[in-house]
């Protein structure tokens, strides 16, 4: 031993580094035979690369940029159902083993720490929490504001915003230019998300044109997903953006202000007002959860500027996608809108009195135009896994590989502890359940049975289980009313321009689905 230090001590610093490289080098390379041999998870099938390291999974993700769920989804063509895509996780193409792995109730799921990584300051929201407890404590006040009845209450505002998004789309008229429908949309959905949250908005609807807006900035930081997966260390300079807050563009500039300074300004104005006795007619979410019995270590601002993060994150792109995708189709399959504006006319009368959203949602055609949207926007798009911490997880199901007829039947056990996923792109394209699945086809929900039941439950778009998404019934409602008052007073005087399939054709993802074009761009006449 005595020796050895003796010749540490002697080393150059060149040596030194060759040789801590050598020693991380054998490391890795003995991880890696202990991932394919010894694992639990050394059984399953799958590409013995992806078994044995992160840096499969990292060249698809990092290298080809957002591109694994393209490898998983070959993955699962060659090796079945259940397929292993990284040394601590399993991926599972499987719609009848959705409520095992994203599980309700009592049986506990975490999420796994390789996919929170990517995670900036979200980590501190319930969506970016690991642990089932924990997720637990922090979604359960927040869930009340997102019921079906609290979300009417709040309707007459989505109302008026929908209203102010069509005044503001047909001003355009006068500019005669191009622009981009999801960044219009986005000053919607952003701004009623924050009049929610804290009783303000963004003004990003009442502003002059579409800039600023959110939808920019949000990519800026979704663009870090896989580099702070894969190399977390990067995240610490994330925390300088505010000291190099000149040398960045308007739009990460404006979102690092609005996170690290509006959100936390509006989070102690609101503490402020609630120590000073000062009520609102509607209670806004921060307000209520600092009214909660929420612990204190858990009532901090940083804990609350993380939930907002979270929240608009959650709650900006994912709609206003889902919204620009359905115009895409609607303007270039005029069967479709005419079918749709037909079906409308029996409960709109006045464009600009729309009927409630109650009423909307038993129109059984637009009701299957918003879930055929659902279904081609995906929403959240890279996969999402749990961890099953106190159950094996035990999978029985059949498989017919590829150019074979005979199906094989197939046994798993999921260790508990490891970690399974699924993903709503891989399965929103299972063409034995949704045939001809790139093209959208409102007519394929209007089946009943069991052909129905099978499609509705491979529609992954909101997630499932006790994670699933919080604000799915806030998205209804503007989707419904936006929609409604867009196709009477926006739609006949939009043009698509220089729009093809490929610009909301999936690509890859950043979470959410990035488009192979350049996105939705219209102009007003
Ligand atoms: C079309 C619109 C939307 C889609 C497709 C969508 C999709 C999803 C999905 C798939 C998840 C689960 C993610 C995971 O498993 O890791 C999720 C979670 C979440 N969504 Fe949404 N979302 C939408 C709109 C909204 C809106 C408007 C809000 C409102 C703030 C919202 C808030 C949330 C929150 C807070 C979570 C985390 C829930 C938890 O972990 O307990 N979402 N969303």
């Amino acid at each position: 031993m005595y020796l050895l230090l003796e010749m540490i001590d002697r080393l150059t610093i060149l040596q030194s580094a060759v040789l801590a490289f050598g020693l991380w080098a054998v490391y890795k390379l003995l991880r890696a035979i202990y991932n394919i041999t010894l694992h639990p998870l050394a059984g399953f099938p799958g590409p013995v690369l992806a078994g044995a390291s992160y840096w499969y999974e990292g060249y698809f993700d990092l290298i080809l940029w957002g591109r694994y769920t393209s490898e998983i989804a070959r993955m699962h063509e060659k090796y079945g159902p259940i397929v292993r895509i990284n040394p601590d996780e399993l991926h599972c193409s499987d719609p009848h083993f959705i409520d095992e792995i994203f599980a309700i109730g009592t049986r506990k799921r975490n999420k796994p720490a390789h996919q929170l990584r990517s995670l900036g300051d979200a980590t501190f929201s319930g969506f970016g929490t690991a642990d089932h407890n924990l997720h637990k404590l922090r979604r359960a006040p927040l869930t009340k504001f997102f019921s079906k009845l609290q979300i009417t209450k709040l309707e007459p505002e989505i109302h008026k915003a929908v209203h102010l998004l069509c005044d503001k789309l047909l001003r355009f008229a006068d500019k005669k230019e191009p622009f981009d429908l999801t960044s219009a949309y986005s000053c919607f959905t952003s701004d009623v998300i924050a009049e929610y949250c804290f009783g303000e908005n963004l003004g990003f609807l009442q502003q002059d044109g579409i800039e600023p807006n959110f939808r920019r900035a949000i990519f800026s930081v979704l663009n870090t997903t896989y580099v702070f997966r894969f190399i977390p260390w990067l995240k610490t300079l994330a925390s300088t953006i505010p000291y190099m807050a000149k040398y960045l563009s308007e739009d990460v500039r404006m979102l690092a202000e609005t996170l690290n300074i509006t959100i936390p300004t509006w989070i102690k104005e609101t503490k402020a007002e609630m120590d000073a006795g000062i009520v609102r007619e509607r209670e806004t979410i921060f307000a209520s959860l600092f009214r909660s019995n929420l612990p204190d270590e858990e009532k901090t601002i940083a804990r609350f500027a993380g939930e907002t993060v979270a929240l608009f994150g959650a709650g900006t792109e994912t709609t206003s996608w889902t919204l620009a995708v359905m115009t895409y189709h609607l303007l270039t399959q005029p069967e479709i809108l005419k079918k749709l504006t037909e079906e409308l006319r029996t409960v709109v009368d006045d464009p600009k009195s729309l009927p409630p959203w109650s009423t909307l949602e038993q129109l059984p055609y637009l009701n299957a135009v918003m879930t055929e949207g659902l279904r081609l926007s995906y929403g959240v798009s890279g996969r999402t896994a749990r961890i099953a911490t106190e159950e094996d997880l035990v999978y029985h199901g059949t498989w017919t590989p590829k150019g074979s007829k005979a199906s094989i039947t197939l046994d798993y056990m999921v260790p508990q502890g490891m970690a399974i996923g699924m993903t709503c792109v891989i399965m929103h394209h299972d063409e034995d359940i949704f045939p001809d699945s790139h093209s959208f086809i409102p007519e394929r929900w209007l089946v009943k049975g069991k052909q129905r039941r099978d499609m509705e439950r491979s529609l992954f778009t909101f997630g499932k289980g006790s994670r699933q998404c919080l604000g799915m019934n806030l998205a209804y409602c503007e989707l419904y009313l936006a929609l409604t008052a867009l196709i009477f007073r926006v739609y006949p005087h939009m043009q698509l321009y220089g729009t093809m399939v490929e610009d909301v054709t999936y690509d890859h993802d950043l979470l959410v689905p990035v488009a192979k074009g350049n996105g939705v761009k219209v102009v007003i006449t």
